[in-house]
């Protein structure tokens, strides 16, 4: 079912956090929900879990009303919520009744997902022994186990080494074969890049931008051409005429067509000699800082 959020609004005191947020999320399909520190993604999420009241404006789920009670919602918080004391399976366990399972269904998905993540040599340990990583898949196996409808992650890669966020990223890539409605909420944009259709970037409170990530990149109206070289190659660069800037080993040349970036390829070849060069559209994570930065 699609998740439907129409002109919503929220003040905390004089501060207007959430200003006129409409969103939409379709079944099977993973939407980024961006935005800098403070932009108003918790509180967005919040308010559909129904943990705040929005003031004006509607949250609907396949049309109806957004009610707790009847969305099997899955959601992996920013902040972590377990219980240091209490070992991982029973923890599941309490988890998966939370969420109307039986006892026995709960250990079953709970050992299926143990498994699958990779975590069954810890099943007897208090969670709060647990590695940070391992603790964030103990939480995400909560969110997943009840086989929600609904999945709403927040920074979910976050304590995750490179391994393990392979891992996860095969499990949120089969969420969206299951035809999951997913909200992905991260400032890790090589990863929203990967899984998301559509983003919304927030900036206080407001989006500022929103649509399919090549439709934005499209839009964006600059390329880069990424040169690099067995030299310094300042010198030549200043006398084409563009403007370029130097990341790492890298110079990139900022150009508005590909026909541009083909001609200033042919020339710098022509200059200097040449490790790598390519045209290559702006990275989400370009586009962000331009877009959400002050
Ligand atoms: N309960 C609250 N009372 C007062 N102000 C709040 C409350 N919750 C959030 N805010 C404020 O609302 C704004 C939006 O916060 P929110 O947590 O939604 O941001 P965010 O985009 O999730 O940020 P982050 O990426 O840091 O998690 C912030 O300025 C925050 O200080």
């Amino acid at each position: 079912m699609n998740l439907t959020i129409n002109d919503v609004n929220k003040h905390f005191g004089p501060y207007h956090a959430v200003k006129n947020l409409s969103l939409s999320v379709s079944q099977g399909e993973a939407v980024g929900l961006l935005g800098r520190n403070g932009a108003g993604k918790t509180t967005t999420i919040r308010m559909i879990l129904g943990l705040l009241q929005q003031e004006s404006g509607s949250i609907e789920w396949g049309g109806k009303s957004f009610s707790r009670k009847e969305v099997k919602l899955g959601y992996l918080p920013e902040e972590r919520g377990l219980y240091p004391k209490m070992n991982m399976m029973d923890q599941l366990v309490y988890f998966g009744q939370l969420e109307g399972m039986s006892k026995r269904a709960a250990k079953q998905e709970a050992m299926k997902w143990i498994e699958r993540l990779e975590i069954s040599q810890y099943i007897k340990k208090d969670t709060g022994d647990l590695s940070k990583g391992n603790q964030q898949k103990i939480q995400l196996i909560a969110a997943l186990m009840h086989d929600p409808d609904l999945i709403i992650l927040d920074e979910p890669f976050s304590g995750l080494d490179p391994v393990n966020a392979q891992m996860l990223e095969q499990v949120i890539e089969s969420l969206i074969q299951e035809k999951k409605t997913l909200i992905f909420s991260s400032h890790r944009m090589e990863s929203v890049e990967s899984f998301c259709d559509r983003v919304y970037l927030m900036k206080q409170g407001e989006v500022v931008l929103s649509g399919s990530i090549s439709d934005i990149k499209t839009q964006y109206g600059f390329k880069y051409v990424n040169i690099e070289s067995t030299q310094p190659l300042e010198e030549y660069l200043m006398g084409l005429q563009t403007e370029f800037i130097k990341k790492g080993k890298e110079y990139q040349l900022q150009v508005k067509t590909m026909d541009q970036g083909l001609y200033l390829i042919e020339k710098i070849k022509s200059l200097v000699p040449i490790r790598k060069i390519g045209i290559a559209d702006p990275s989400l994570n370009q586009i962000f800082i331009e877009k959400a930065g002050d």
